[in-house]
């Protein structure tokens, strides 16, 4: 278990700038993930740090150790990648065991910790099976035990869970975030999935054309995004832009109290569920769109010519209706410009 710091990391592949002058603390048994689009640089991070590949520039630190000339053997990160690469003739069993044996340990040692592991990954009743017996998920699970066998400091995946379908997918992020708290051990994680990510990271650090836009816990990144990139990226949102004028905020949808006290140009950022239809709303609009999506519906809304994305429980509303909506400007986000 080891805190990691990198300090001003960058890396081209020829003249196009991959990372740019990254910095990042992880602190000792966190689980960050490293989000961004594709091409963004996020596999590229980790395989430096793992020391598959060097950076141009930059400090890698375990701890107190500056690790950048250290091979990747002796990191002690472990990389967990989509391609799971389990030996295809070893057994579950000899699969977890092979680092172990590779490093010459005491053959009850191996047995005592493989039989640990297997009751951990809930792979009970499969010790004999070969790979090719095993469904996606537990050879997912296969492949983390056999990182986690040689006890690294540092725990490396990169996207574990993108070939497992969406209910496999859903257990296997919650089975290793607790795996992860049980055994306090430092890990990162690449995704480019952003529920994933807020589903299962401490904090998340936001990798655009590699540069870290904004890194920070779940809620705060998705509810308080420091600029508009970091905010769609999150998905949908609708930006009301205006001038305050002592205390009002005033607009093409209307004037409204605020609680900002200098005179400026803002625009304020509302996602989807925080447009909340009620009798008691502030703002009037026309639906002009209605998509049903299962558990809940969209509704566009024109309001003085500015069209709204809303999204509610509410399903039984039709184009054409007159609505209400409240908007609460104290508790939205906004931008100067
Ligand atoms: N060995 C290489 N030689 C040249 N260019 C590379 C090399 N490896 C990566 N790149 C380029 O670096 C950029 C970032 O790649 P990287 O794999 O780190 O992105 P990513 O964010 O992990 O993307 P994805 O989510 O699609 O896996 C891409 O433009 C890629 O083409």
């Amino acid at each position: 278990m080891a805190n990691i710091r990198l300090i001003d990391i960058s890396k081209s592949y020829g003249n196009k700038k991959i990372l740019k002058d990254i910095n990042l603390t992880i602190n000792e048994g966190e689980l960050i993930v490293l989000l961004g689009p594709s091409g963004s640089g996020k596999t590229t991070l980790l395989h430096g740090i793992a020391g598959i590949i060097s950076f141009d520039k930059g400090q890698v630190y375990f701890d107190e150790d500056l690790i950048n000339d250290i091979p990747i053997e002796k990191r002690n990160a472990v990389l967990v990648d989509q391609n799971l690469l389990l030996f295809p003739h070893m057994t579950v069993y000899s699969n977890i065991a092979f680092g172990l044996k590779m490093r010459k340990v005491d053959k009850r040692i191996i047995d005592k910790k493989v039989r640990e592991l297997i009751d951990l990954m809930d792979l009970k009743g499969h010790e004999n099976k070969y790979p090719n017996e095993l469904s996606g998920g537990q050879m997912q699970r296969v492949a983390i035990a056999r990182a986690l066998a040689v006890e690294p400091k540092v725990l490396l995946l990169d996207e574990p869970f993108s070939k497992l379908d969406i209910v496999l997918r859903k257990n296997l992020q919650e089975f290793v975030k607790k795996l992860q708290k049980k055994l306090n051990i430092t890990t990162i994680m690449v995704t480019h999935d952003k529920e994933e990510a807020l589903l299962m990271a401490d904090k998340i650090a936001l990798l655009i054309d590699g540069e870290i836009k904004q890194f920070d816990t779940p809620m705060n990144i998705y509810e308080k995004p420091v600029s508009m990139e970091v905010a769609e990226f999150f998905g949908p949102v609708n930006y009301f832009k205006g001038k305050v004028v002592n205390g009002i905020f005033i607009s093409n949808i209307g004037e409204f109290k605020v609680n900002i006290y200098n005179d400026s140009n803002i625009i304020f950022m509302f996602r989807p569920e925080q447009i909340i239809l009620t009798e008691k709303g502030n703002i009037k609009g026309i639906i002009v769109k209605k998509v049903y999506c299962g558990d809940k519906v969209n509704y566009l809304i024109d309001v003085n010519g500015q069209t709204i994305i809303c999204s509610t429980f509410q399903k039984n509303l039709d184009i054409g209706n007159n609505v209400s909506i409240y908007l609460n400007f104290n508790e939205a986000v906004y931008f100067y410009y």
